[in-house]
């Protein structure tokens, strides 16, 4: 696949409730906002489709891949529009009894799929007065995944796997990472722009995160400001409250100025 040198990027955020059917259309009409804006790549957040206040809702929807409401309104949407989606997340089946798989999907224009990446690190956080346990109804990813596009390596990520860098540095060198999320107000307010910006500059990649942004039922608040940063560090596009969408123009041919100006992925000696 030879490699296209610019893309528009679009980065969706969303206030999803406890209603799939409503949640689908905040995406259908989302992800047409950023088609007709020109987007050719468009990443929705970690749980687009479900935010419910008890967890084992999303787990009642998991499926096998390739089933489901949910796959098949991310299959018509890259279709339609002709782009290429990152899917947020979606909840696929799991052996475990009462867990699922939170995966993020890369679709191809054509609407087939072309990479799954299940959730490696699952979010734990208890500061007295929120409390968050993924592992109660998740079952953890066990392998990296890059998807490939025209504008080469894309490393699928979800949220807190931000915060595990080593999962950024396995071969391919990804030119696109992708970082879907839900991050709550509180570690989001702290730490959620530093993590995208420091994990463009150690990659020298480009970083779309894309992520809940409002109040969802049961009052949990998710922290929002969907990023698009450079391999420089640098933020391109921004939406910070509530739903929206950012678009920028990633420019490959600057990328690959900067990874020569600054070799430092060359310079590793720890693997
Ligand atoms: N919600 C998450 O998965 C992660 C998060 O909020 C954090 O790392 O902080």
């Amino acid at each position: 696949m030879s490699t296209a040198q610019q893309l528009t990027a679009a980065t969706v955020q969303m206030v999803s409730g406890d209603d799939l059917s409503a949640n689908l259309e905040r995406a259908r009409a989302l992800v047409a906002e950023a088609a007709e804006a020109g987007a050719e790549l468009v990443v929705l957040p970690e749980y687009f489709y479900l935010m419910p206040e008890d967890e084992n809702e999303r787990v009642a929807l998991a499926r096998p891949l390739g089933d489901g409401p949910i796959y098949h309104c991310l299959a018509e949407l890259a279709e339609r529009h002709r782009l290429w989606l990152v899917s947020g997340t979606i909840p696929l089946a799991s052996p475990e009894p009462g867990k699922m798989f939170n995966a993020s999907l890369l679709f191809g224009p054509d609407g087939r799929c072309r990479a799954r990446y299940d959730k490696i690190h699952l979010f734990g956080f208890d500061n007295g007065s929120e409390r968050y346990d993924e592992s109660a109804t998740m079952s953890a990813g066990e392998q990296v995944t890059s998807g490939d596009t025209p504008w080469g390596p894309l490393r699928l990520s979800v949220c807190y796997d931000l915060r595990f860098p080593e999962l950024y540095r396995q071969r391919p060198e990804p030119t696109l990472i992708t970082a879907p999320a839900a991050f709550t107000h509180t570690t989001g307010e702290a730490h959620w722009e530093l993590l995208l910006r420091a994990r463009a500059v150690d990659n020298l990649a480009f970083v779309i995160g894309a992520g809940q942004g409002g109040v969802h039922p049961g009052g949990k608040r998710t922290f929002g400001h969907s990023l698009i940063v450079d391999p420089w560090g640098t933020v391109l596009a921004r939406h910070d409250d509530g739903e929206g969408i950012a678009l920028a123009t990633l420019d490959l041919n600057r990328q690959a100025q900067l990874r020569q100006r600054l070799p430092a992925l060359q310079h590793r000696r720890l693997d």
